[in-house]
């Protein structure tokens, strides 16, 4: 098992609530993830905060435009010093290229680069209203080939499709899964779910994990029961 496979998403519109939070877990424990609605309100100085707090940061920005556009906003995400960013794989293969490039000039510092594929709020249903008219599994694995092709380290997916995509495309590409809920908790507006250890026996590297344990009473303990339940 990969080490601090945990990845707590911190989605907040409260600076302080999100410090709150950090200042109860633990950076040996997890890591942290930031999206579009932190990033948005409070910007670099919130990664600084973070990093200054002893914690690893995924910024998931999930970049999708033009080559160009995309392979600079991954730069700057480098420039910010992040552990890990993303693109939507869905964005293409030139894109993707791009975004591989841009982190070249970074070397060992580069931040790791992954891709979404298939949303994991997302049904087959919602893909027939796209015009995909495939299972959302198969799709997924069209994504995660040209995500491999074009050079990234891996991709976020359902860790319902990780055993199959892990002899897909190899140990060594990794397989970052949001939708985790540990046994009790409410699904939400998530769709295609699994427990903690499910996912990790499943071939997940990475557990992406929100409001199973930001919503908690006491989001320590809750990290510390999942911890526990991957020993
Ligand atoms: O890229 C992601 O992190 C992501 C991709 C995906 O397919 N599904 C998904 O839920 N996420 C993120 O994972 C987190 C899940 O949070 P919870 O549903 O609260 O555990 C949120 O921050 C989502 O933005």
């Amino acid at each position: 098992m990969t080490t601090k496979p945990i990845l707590v998403a911190l989605d907040y519109d409260n600076k302080n609530h999100a410090l709150q939070l950090i200042e109860k877990l633990d950076p040996n424990m997890c890591r942290l993830k930031v999206g579009k609605e932190m990033f948005t309100l409070f910007g670099p100085q919130l990664v600084k905060d973070i990093h200054d707090r002893g914690f690893d940061l995924f910024l998931d920005l999930k970049f999708h435009d033009i080559p160009n556009t995309v392979a600079k906003a991954v730069a700057a995400a480098a420039e910010l010093g992040v552990w890990m960013t993303n693109v939507h794989a869905s964005g293409g293969l030139a894109m993707m290229e791009a975004a591989k490039k841009a982190l070249l000039p970074y070397g060992d510092n580069a931040p790791m680069l992954i891709a979404v594929t298939v949303l994991t709020s997302m049904s087959d249903d919602d893909l027939k209203l796209l015009g995909i008219n495939v299972p959302a599994f198969e799709h997924v694995q069209r994504l995660a080939k040209l995500t491999q092709q074009a050079g990234l380290d891996g991709v976020v997916c359902s860790a319902q499709e990780a055993t199959a995509l892990k002899s897909l495309l190899g140990k060594d590409f990794k397989l970052v899964t949001p939708g985790i809920r540990p046994v009790g908790s409410d699904a939400g507006d998530q769709h295609r779910v699994m427990t903690p250890p499910q996912a990790i026996a499943a071939g997940s590297d990475y557990l992406v994990i929100g409001r199973p344990i930001t919503k908690a009473a006491d989001p320590l303990a809750a990290l510390q029961a999942i911890h526990q339940s991957l020993a």
